[in-house]
């Protein structure tokens, strides 16, 4: 293999890994098995893939809080249930560990996320965060923690409904206990907790295809500091590139353009937030952040999520923010490890005043305002050291992605619903799966 092929090879591992983030199953490309091949999935209240929905809603709500068992489906002898407390460093520690080494990682175990305490503290306590909502299991005799579950409080509104809900994350079995059918029976004991709190319906992400997504978005990918990547080995140069030309294909401005762009502070949440709240409207799926939810989101994020906000004569126009979920780089000379920018939550009044947001009017400045927007958030991630910058297809993503010359990924989100039935959500893709600007996505919320 020439050293361009084997470059061009490794760049292709990269874009993947990064999808793989929320691809996590380590599936890039949708799977075919029909739905009652899904020995687990088949049991649960989800729409078969075939279903034509004609009322959204509730699959089974005939069960109240008292009909939920009191205790866990029993394990195999050798492993007992545990509520991991995370406000205890040695317990937070164990997850940290488990899911460092077994979550997400390349196939010759080159990068690995490295997530941090800081990251699962944010993540794991949002206001209502409820102990017994972390599960994990361990190994009996050693306390070894070898499998972990997660559920935080939300409340999601689909189209016009809005309902208290959790999201389920990090899922995660050890290595050397996949393919035992624990899985299922991890998803069934947070079901039971999370029941026992009148809550019947949650939200999920995967790579992996399950019945049914409500739907499905593609990861972006922006190169911010494109020499860093050729020099770990990453970016192959195109055959008929030179470096130079790579770097200043990618080279962004040194300062941001937005009139007022700062930072998000207390003062500004009552005024972030109602323009926040008045711009999800558009979309169909999203989560309803109170005050205090959106505080902890957004504010004091101790270098995991970064909120800016555009002000000028008092008036904030504008609202954006990122997150920081780095990779650790194994045995390379060089770097020990990669910066990675998530794009979070924005919203913009930019086109407030249009009626329809798909006008040609209404696009056109959303367009304009949002592109500078995130070309800002670029130079600011690039500022902060990350080295790529990561966006989805969902909300308005679809309008900028190309301009900023985010490249498509090979990664696909799905979104799944647990016990509601809703008519499929745009995703931002056409049918070839490739970026929709027209179109775009009514999906709103985004998850970790
Ligand atoms: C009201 C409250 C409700 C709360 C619950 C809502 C639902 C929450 C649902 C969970 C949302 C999680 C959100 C996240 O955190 S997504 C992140 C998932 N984590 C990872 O990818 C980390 C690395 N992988 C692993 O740790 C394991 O491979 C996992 C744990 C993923 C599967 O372990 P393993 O490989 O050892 O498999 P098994 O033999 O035990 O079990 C096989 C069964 O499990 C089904 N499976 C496989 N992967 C997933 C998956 N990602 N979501 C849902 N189901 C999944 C699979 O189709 C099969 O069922 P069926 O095909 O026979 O039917």
């Amino acid at each position: 293999m020439s050293q361009d092929e084997d470059q061009s090879k490794k760049l292709q591992e990269l874009l993947k890994l990064l999808a793989l983030q929320k691809n996590k199953a380590g599936l890039s490309k949708q799977q075919e098995k029909e739905f009652e091949e899904y020995k687990f999935w088949k049991t649960q209240p989800v729409s078969r893939f075939d279903e034509k929905i004609a009322s959204e809603g509730p699959i089974d709500s005939s069960k109240k809080p008292e009909d939920i068992p009191d205790a866990p489906l029993p394990l195999l002898n050798d492993f007992e249930w545990c509520t991991v407390d995370i406000t205890d460093p040695a317990q937070l520690e164990d997850v940290f560990v488990l899911l460092n080494e077994n979550y997400v990682e390349d196939q010759d175990a080159t990068f690995r996320f490295n997530y941090s305490r800081e990251f699962f503290n944010w993540s794991l306590k949002p206001p209502g965060w409820k102990k017994e909502w972390h599960v994990g299991v361990r190994i009996r005799q050693t306390k070894r923690l070898v499998a972990f579950i997660s559920a935080a409080p939300a409340t999601l509104r689909v189209r016009k409904r809005e309902f208290k809900s959790v999201e389920i994350n990090f899922l995660c079995i050890h290595k050397k206990l996949r393919s035992k059918r624990l899985a299922p029976v991890l998803i069934k004991e947070i079901t039971r907790r999370v029941n026992k709190h009148d809550i019947w319906q949650a939200l999920h992400t995967g790579g992996v295809l399950l019945p049914s997504p409500v739907s499905t978005c593609r990861y972006a990918h922006r190169p911010l500091n494109w020499a860093k990547l050729h020099d770990v080995g990453f970016t192959g140069l195109p055959a008929n590139a030179t470096k130079t030309q790579m770097i200043a294909k990618y080279t962004l401005p040194k300062h941001t353009t937005t009139p007022g762009l700062r930072p998000m502070q207390e003062e500004d949440l009552d005024a972030v937030l109602a323009l926040f709240n008045k711009y999800q409207e558009r979309f169909d799926l999203v989560q309803i952040f109170t005050k205090e939810e959106f505080r902890h989101s957004f504010l004091n994020t101790d270098n995991v999520v970064y909120a800016y906000v555009a002000e000028t004569n008092g008036e904030i126009s504008d609202f954006v923010s990122f997150y920081s979920l780095p990779f650790t780089v194994l045995d390379n000379p060089l770097y020990n490890e990669l910066g990675i920018g998530y794009l979070f939550y924005y919203a913009s009044n930019a086109d407030f005043q249009e009626g329809d947001r798909f006008s040609r009017e209404a696009t056109s400045k959303l367009k304009k305002r949002i592109t500078t927007l995130m070309a800002d958030v670029c130079i600011l991630a690039r500022d902060l050291k990350m080295d790529v910058f990561n966006a989805l297809s969902s909300q308005d993503n679809t309008l900028f992605l190309e301009d900023l010359k985010f490249g498509p990924g090979d990664g696909f989100l799905n979104f799944y619903l647990f016990n509601y039935r809703t008519i499929p959500i745009a995703g931002g893709l056409n049918e070839d799966k490739d970026f929709d600007p027209e179109g775009r996505s009514n999906v709103g919320v985004v998850m970790l």
